[in-house]
Order: structure tokens, then sequence, then C-alpha cells
């Protein structure tokens, strides 16, 4: 009996929660390393989340990347990926990888898993809704770096995210963009998930990678920042603790932050119901990114 009451309490723990997140919009980004997981059960859980958070009446809107599978396409037609500042340079050949892999590949992927698990999604290719105009990078003298066909998202398309939410189906959205020029540009994930956390005015931005959270020391896991305000990522750059793909991620934290989004977490996707321990438990798990 006192484990049946102990099962009721954890369903009690999360009452709080749910209260106070029914109606809200949830946008969570998968990220393109776990997603590559060989164990099948790391991304079927991730999708179950996803179809509880929609079965608590929560409106959750995905963001997927996909940088390892278009690395490895890009190996097999024989091109090297070459990533500046956390983004891939792009041209036009690898544009056309970058839009197949993700909108072709990963997208129809990641809705038919929600949907075997009893959930409802409808696939959005990025072009549909993000616009962006041509990114440029600063190096180390202030000069500007050219990767080529690289978009920074200018405007989201909420009309169908919004009709898709008022008929409670989770958007799943692809990174790529329509460029001013028509052309299809490659756009990092992050930065298109809290554009999108941004536009549908979401309450929360949950990054699922393949790390536990934002580490001082990326090799030692005791080093994990549970708790990041926006105010120190400055110094932490200057460190460089932040590196590589964490860069467009905790930049896009503090865009999500500043712009009204609650608050950001940075969780670890290969970890059980990570999203739910985050979500629905007092603890929480990972780096929580608040003002
Ligand atoms: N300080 C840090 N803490 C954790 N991870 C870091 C840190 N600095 C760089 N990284 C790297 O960032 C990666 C996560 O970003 P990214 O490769 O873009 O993942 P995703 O595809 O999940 O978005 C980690 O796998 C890790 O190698
Ligand atoms: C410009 C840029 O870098 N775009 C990314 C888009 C995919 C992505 O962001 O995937 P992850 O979330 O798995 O890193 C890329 O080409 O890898």
């Amino acid at each position: 009996m006192k484990e049946l009451i102990s099962k009721a309490d954890v369903l009690l723990e999360a009452l709080p929660y749910l209260q106070r997140f029914r109606n809200q919009t949830f946008v969570v980004k998968y990220g393109g390393s776990f997603m590559d997981s060989t164990d099948p059960e790391v991304r079927s859980g991730v999708a179950r989340d996803v179809v509880f958070l929609e079965a608590a009446g929560i409106n959750p809107v995905v963001v997927h990347g996909g940088g390892k599978a278009i690395t490895r396409a890009m190996e097999v037609s024989g091109t090297k990926a070459n990533f500046i500042q956390g983004q891939r340079v792009t041209d036009e050949a690898t544009v056309k990888v970058v839009d197949q892999v993700l909108s072709n590949q990963i997208n129809p992927e990641v809705v038919a898993t929600i949907k075997s698990l009893g959930g409802f999604a409808k696939g959005f290719a990025g072009t549909e809704i993000f616009t962006c105009r041509k990114l440029w990078l600063t190096g180390p003298a202030g000069e500007q770096i050219d990767i080529g066909f690289v978009g920074e998202v200018i405007a989201v398309n909420t009309a169908p995210l919004l009709e898709c939410i008022s008929q409670g189906i989770t958007p799943v959205i692809s990174p790529t963009a329509l460029g001013e020029d028509g052309h299809v540009y490659n756009c990092n994930a992050d930065v298109a998930a809290a554009q999108t956390a941004i536009a549908l005015k979401a309450k929360r931005l949950v990054f699922m990678s393949d790390v536990p959270g934002l580490m001082r020391n990326p090799k030692d896991e005791s080093t994990l920042i549970s708790h990041l305000r926006t105010g120190e990522v400055a110094d932490l750059k200057k460190a460089g603790i932040v590196d590589k793909g964490m860069i467009p991620k905790v930049d896009s934290a503090v865009a999500a932050i500043k712009s009204g989004v609650d608050k950001v977490s940075f969780i670890d996707g290969r970890v059980q119901h990570s999203m739910l321990l985050e979500v629905f438990t007092n603890s929480g798990i990972g780096t929580e990114v608040v003002l």
C-alpha cells in the first residue's frame, strides 16, 4: 500500500506544474546529437515526453536539428564539414544536402515517431515558417566572415503554428529558412527554436542535447552549472567555457529570456524522461537559464 501511495505522491508533485502550464506553449529543441543515438529508445523516449506534454494540455512545438546527420551525408558525397563559431559553412551544394536531410528525412521521422506513440503532429519545412537574412559572422579583429547560405531568422510565420496549436497538434519544424532573395538558407536550429519561442510567446524553451547541461569543464559532469543568470554569460564566454555548439545555444537562450520566455533549460535528451523531470518535478535537472 505504501508503495502505491508513493506513486500518487509522484503525480501530486506534478500537480502545481500541470496547473501552471496548462494551455502554455513550450518550444522543445531536439538536438541532432541525441537524435543520432544508436539506441532507438532515446528518440522514442523524447517523443513520448512530447506526447505527455500534449496530453497534459501543454502546447509543445518542436524545432529539430540534425547536424550530425548532415555531416555524415556530406561525407558520403565527399565533402568535409566546416564550422565557424558553431555555424556550418554552407555553400550551394551543402545547402541542398542540408535541406534534404533536415526537411525530407529527419522532419518526417520525428512526426512519425510522435504519431506512433498516440500523439498528434504536423511537419513543416523551415522555409514555410522562417524568413531570414544572410548571416555574417564577426571575426576576432572585427572583420566580417562570409559562411555562405546561412541565415539569421528575421520573421516567423506563426499562423500555421497557431492553427496547429488550436487543434491540439504539435508542429514539428526543420531549421531552414527562405531568404529575402528567394534562396533556401541553413539556420542554426537553436537560434530557430529561440525565435520560434519568442514569436509564439512561449513560457519555456527546452534544449535537448547530448550533455547534462552547460558545464564549467565539458569533460567533467560534476562541474554542471545548474543555475545560470543571463548576466553571467559574458564572463563564461570570455573564459572560453561556452564553446562550439554551446555558443548559439547560450546566445539564443539569452535572447529568448530577454524577450519574455520565463525559463530556458539545457537538458540531456539521452536520459530517459529528462523533459518530464525538468518540467514536472521540484528538483529539475540540467542547466536552467533565467533573467
Ligand atoms: N561548456 C560546455 N558544456 C557542455 N557542452 C559543451 C560546452 N562547450 C561546448 N560544448 C559542446 O556542445 C555540444 C552541444 O552542442 P551541439 O553539438 O550543437 O548539440 P545539439 O546537436 O544537441 O544542439 C556538446 O556535445 C559539447 O561537445
Ligand atoms: C547554420 C548551421 O550550423 N545549421 C545547422 C542546422 C542543423 C542544426 O542546428 O543541428 P543541431 O541542433 O544538431 O546542431 C547545421 O548545418 O548543422
